[in-house]
């Protein structure tokens, strides 16, 4: 569960400062499905580094099951997120020499699986998300579809709790967007993840259950029963 009390994230450049998070209260239960939308400059990817302790608040507290991520020590960050925390990014982030099978099997490295189990569980994963024929594949033999599956893969191979993911579907297709979020809400069914996801997408956020609006650093939520 994320506790979010009172976040600010302001950047300096020179004599300009831009308040990019200005004050976020937010909670976000075990298993919930959350979607943040917004303008573009709101905070929205400023927001999910915060949720995924890729960066600290200036001020405030990011409680992840009871702890403060602002304050925790770097090596436990990396910890947490290692174990924790899959990320899915707009543009894959796949290393383009390493193997489909293998980008998955980088997850499990900080974790100090062995080679045996990652390549048992990296297969595994790759056919959660209709990729088992292609483990051998490289990033450049893969569609952008394709390719967006192996990072989801990646991000879920070792099970963390929350899955958070900024603009996944932005670089696809009307069509392949559709099973990916096909895909995405599936596997966060049957995995009972958090599920945090930023989206410019409309017809998205219109689908969310509950929708985070956030302009000009400052949060604004929408239940929608009927999503
Ligand atoms: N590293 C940084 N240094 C300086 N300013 C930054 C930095 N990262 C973000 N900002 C600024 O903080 C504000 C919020 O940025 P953020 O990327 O969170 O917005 P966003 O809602 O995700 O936008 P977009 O939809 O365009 O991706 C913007 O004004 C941006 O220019």
């Amino acid at each position: 569960m994320y506790q979010l009390r009172g976040v600010t994230k302001h950047y300096t450049r020179g004599k300009k400062t831009v308040h990019a998070l200005a004050g976020v209260d937010l909670t976000i239960e075990d298993g919930g499905r959350l979607v943040i939308q917004g303008p573009t400059g709101g905070g929205k990817s400023t927001l999910l580094q915060m949720l995924g302790g890729l960066d600290r608040p200036t001020s405030g507290t990011v409680e992840f099951d009871g702890v403060n991520l602002a304050d925790l020590p770097e090596a436990k960050l990396t910890k947490v997120r290692a174990e924790s925390i899959g990320f899915v990014f707009q543009s894959f982030n796949l290393i383009p020499t390493l193997t489909a099978q293998e980008n998955v099997e980088t997850a499990l490295v900080p974790l100090g699986l062995k080679g045996a189990a990652r390549r048992e569980q990296a297969e595994r994963a790759l056919e959660s998300v209709g990729l088992g024929e292609r483990a051998g594949h490289l990033p450049s033999e893969l569609s952008g579809g394709q390719q967006q599956r192996v990072a989801i893969a990646r991000a879920l191979v070792k099970q963390p709790k929350v899955l958070l993911a900024d603009e996944p579907t932005g670089n696809l297709d009307e069509s392949t967007r559709d099973d990916i979020m096909e895909l995405l809400e599936g596997l966060w069914k049957e995995h009972g993840l958090t599920f945090i996801m930023v989206t410019h997408d409309s017809s998205i956020a219109r689908r969310a259950p509950r929708l985070a609006t956030i302009r000009k650093g400052r949060v604004t939520i929408t239940e929608n029963a009927a999503a």
